[in-house]
């Protein structure tokens, strides 16, 4: 993901949180209510990493779970 995308998502503190620790090599935990933002923001991680030129293993517990990720899953 470029910088470009980042500001056109207009991500919320947290979730910048979250992302920077990503890109910092952390294993993060990205947990809240319905509707905060979670899967956005997975689905972008996943966009970066891929054009950080690696390879990305998703899983869901449910097929209803992944449906969530259509263009993943
Ligand atoms: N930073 C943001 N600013 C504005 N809208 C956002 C932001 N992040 C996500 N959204 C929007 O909020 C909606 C819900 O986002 P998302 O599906 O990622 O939430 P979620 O936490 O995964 O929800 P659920 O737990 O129900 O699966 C989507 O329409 C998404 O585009």
């Amino acid at each position: 993901m470029d910088a470009a995308m980042e500001q056109q998502l207009n991500y919320t503190a947290i979730q910048n949180l979250a992302l920077s620790m990503v890109k910092a090599g952390h294993s993060v935990y990205i947990g809240g209510q319905a509707g905060c933002g979670k899967s956005t923001l997975v689905t972008h991680i996943m966009q970066w990493v891929e054009n950080e030129g690696k390879s990305v293993a998703f899983t869901c517990t449910t097929g209803v779970a992944c449906s969530n990720f259509s263009p993943v899953c």
